[in-house]
C-alpha cells in the first residue's frame, strides 16, 4: 500500500509535500519521493528509506516550485532494491509527465508488452506503476494529437486508461506547464480523496490517499473521488471533474478498514475510528459465544491498529481494558516490511510485556487481523513468558486465506497462516488456548453501518472473490511462482536466515 499526494498550490509545495508524506508514513516506508514544477522544469528526488531519512536540507532545497507530487512505497510490483521503481515517476512525451500510484494492476505484464509492440513504447522497470504512466502518456499523446492539451482531451485519455487497465489504481499525474491530474480506477479499491484550503493568492487544492494527509497540513477534506472519476486542476488553480469510466462501482478494500488507514482518516466517508469501534462491538459478540466470559480477567491490545476495536469490545463485554505491551516507537510497521526473518525480528523489538499485567492472569489478546501470524506467534509467547495463565486470541478480522492482488503484498497462499488450517488448528500453531475470528458479514457490515451506499467491498483476501473478474487459478499460481517465496507461513527462506 502506498502513500500519494499531489499538491497545486500559490507558495512553494515542497515541504508542505513532506509534511504529507510524515502523515503517510504508514503506507510505505520502504521509498520516498517528491517532484515539483518550477519554471518549465520538473526537479525530482526519491531515495530508499522513510522519509526522514530521504531528505536533506540540500534535497529540499532542490524542490523549488508551487505545485508538486509526492510518494511512499511499499512495493507489490518489482523490488524494494530497486530505487528505479520508487516514485514519481516521468516521462517526457507528450508535454512532460511526472506520476504517483498507488495500487496494483494485474494485467500489466500484457500492458507492457502492448506498449511495446504496439505503442513502440520501452519500461524500463518491473514496476507496474511505470506501465500505467506509460499508457496514460500514449493515451494522452492520442487524445491531443492535434498537439493542444485541454480538458477534453485530459478526460478521455483517462477513460482509455480505464479501458485498458485492470485492478486498483489510484493516482496523481502532474503535467507540465498544464495542471494536476487524479484518477481512480472504476472499483474505487484504493482510496483518494480531495482537499482545499484558502489563502490570499487563491484556493489551493491537495490531493492524498488519506484524509490525514489534507487536515494535518491545514486542509479541509473536500470530498473522495469517486470511483470511475477523474480531476484536473489546471496551472491557475481551476478545477474540473468528469466521471471517465463506464460502469463505476464502489467496492474500496475492506483491508485499509481494518489495517492500513490511519484511525483519524475519513475514507469514502467512513471514520475508520469509528469503523474499527463498530468492527469490536461484533467481534465481542462473536467472544461471548465462543469462550467463557467469566474465564477472561483482562483484554489486552496489540498495538498500534488494533487499539480501537480491542478498547470497544472490552467495554461491551464489562471486561477489563489493559495496555500489556509497550510499542517502540523507533520501529514501523512490521506487516510491511520485506521478508519473513526481519518482520519476525521487528515484532520483538518493536513490542515487549509489563510483566504485572500478565503474571497469573487469564488474558485476551486482541489484533486487527492474522495474516502470516508472525505478530501472533510471538506475541502469545511473550504473555506466556512474562507469566500469563491462559492466552486467548481474537481478530477483528476473518481468516486470510487468499492472496490479495490489488496493493498489498501477501501474493502466496503458503505464507498465510488460515491456509489448510480451521480455527483449532491456527490457535495452536500460535499457542494460544482458544482464538475467535470476526465473520465476514459482520466485518463488512461494521463499515456499511458508516455508509449505507457501500454496497460491496473488495474483500477478496477473505472471501476469494476478485472484484475485478480477470482473476483465476492460473493467475495465482502464476503470482506464486513469481513473487513467492514458496516458504510455509512462519519459516524462513534460506537466503533470508542469513540475514
Ligand atoms: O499476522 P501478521 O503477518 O503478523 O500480520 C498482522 C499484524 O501486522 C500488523 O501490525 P503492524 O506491526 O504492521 O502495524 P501496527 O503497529 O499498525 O499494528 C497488524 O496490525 C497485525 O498486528
Ligand atoms: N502498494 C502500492 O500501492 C504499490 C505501488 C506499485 N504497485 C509498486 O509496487 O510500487
Ligand atoms: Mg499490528
Amino acid at each position: 500500500m502506498c502513500g500519494i499526494v499531489g499538491v497545486a498550490g500559490a507558495s512553494p509545495v515542497n515541504q508542505l509535500i513532506y509534511d504529507s508524506l510524515l502523515l503517510l508514513q504508514h503506507r510505505g516506508q520502504d521509498a520516498a519521493g517528491i517532484s515539483t514544477s518550477h519554471e518549465q522544469f520538473f526537479n525530482m528526488y526519491k531515495a530508499h528509506g522513510l522519509v526522514r531519512d530521504v531528505f536533506r536540507t540540500r534535497n529540499m532545497r532542490s524542490l523549488p516550485g508551487n505545485s508538486g507530487l509526492g510518494q511512499v512505497r511499499y512495493p507489490t510490483a518489482g523490488s524494494s532494491d530497486s530505487v528505479d521503481e520508487a516514485q514519481p515517476f516521468y516521462v517526457n512525451a507528450p508535454f512532460g509527465i511526472t506520476f504517483v500510484h498507488n495500487g496494483n494492476l494485474t494485467n500489466w505484464r500484457e500492458l507492457r508488452e502492448a506498449l511495446f509492440k504496439i505503442d513502440r513504447r520501452h519500461i524500463n522497470t518491473n514496476s507496474d506503476s511505470e506501465v500505467l504512466l506509460n499508457v496514460f502518456a500514449h493515451e494522452l499523446q492520442m487524445a491531443s494529437s492535434g498537439g493542444t492539451l485541454n480538458e477534453d482531451a485530459i478526460f478521455k485519455a483517462v477513460a482509455a486508461v480505464h479501458r485498458r487497465a485492470r485492478g486498483a489504481y489510484a493516482v496523481i499525474a502532474q503535467i507540465a506547464s498544464y495542471g494536476i491530474v487524479a484518477f481512480r480506477d472504476p472499483h474505487g479499491i484504493r482510496p483518494l480523496c480531495l482537499g482545499s484550503r484558502e489563502t490570499d493568492d487563491g484556493t489551493e487544492w491537495m490531493v492524498a490517499s488519506e484524509s490525514v494527509a489534507l487536515t494535518g497540513c491545514g486542509y479541509n477534506l473536500v470530498r473522495d473521488v469517486q470511483p470511475g472519476e477523474a480531476i484536473f486542476i489546471d496551472i491557475d488553480g481551476k478545477l474540473a471533474s468528469r466521471q471517465c469510466a463506464e460502469a463505476p462501482e464502489l467496492t474500496p478494500c475492506v483491508f485499509e478498514y481494518v489495517y492500513f488507514a490511519r484511525p483519524d482518516s475519513v475514507m469514502d466517508t467512513v471514520s475508520i475510528y469509528h469503523a474499527r469501534l463498530r468492527m469490536g462491538e461484533y467481534l465481542a459478540d462473536n467472544v461471548a459465544k465462543a469462550l467463557r466470559l467469566g474465564e477472561i480477567d483482562v483484554v489486552m491490545p496489540i498495538p498500534d491498529s488494533s487499539r480501537p476495536s480491542a478498547m470497544q469490545l472490552a467495554s461491551h463485554l464489562g471486561l477489563d481494558y489493559r495496555e500489556g505491551f509497550i510499542k517502540n516507537r523507533y520501529v514501523g510497521r512490521t506487516f510491511i516490511m520485506p521478508g519473513q526473518a526481519v518482520r519476525k525480528k521487528s515484532v520483538r523489538q518493536k513490542l515487549s510485556a509489563i510483566d504485572m499485567e500478565f503474571r497469573g492472569k487469564n488474558v485476551l489478546l486482541v489484533d486487527d487481523s492474522i495474516v502470516r501470524g508472525t505478530t501472533s506467534r510471538e506475541i502469545v509467547d511473550m504473555a506466556r513468558a512474562a507469566g500469563a495463565n491462559k492466552v486467548f486470541f481474537a481478530s477483528a478480522a476473518p481468516p486470510v486465506r487468499f492472496p490479495n492482488v490489488y496493493g498489498i503484498d501477501m501474493p502466496t497462499r503458503s505464507e498465510l497462516i488460515a491456509v489448510g488450517r480451521d480455527t483449532a488448528d491456527i490457535a495452536r500453531e500460535i499457542g494460544a488456548n482458544g482464538l475467535v475470528y470476526q465473520n465476514i458479514e459482520d466485518l463488512e457490515q461494521s463499515i456499511r453501518d458508516l455508509n449505507p451506499a457501500i454496497r460491496g467491498f473488495e474483500s477478496s483476501c477473505f472471501t476469494g472473490d476478485y472484484v475485478t473478474g480477470d482473476i483465476d487459478e492460473a493467475y495465482l499460481q502464476r503470482l506464486e511462482q513469481t513473487r513467492g517465496h514458496a516458504q510455509p507461513a512462519g519459516e524462513m527462506s534460506t537466503s533470508e536466515k542469513d540475514d
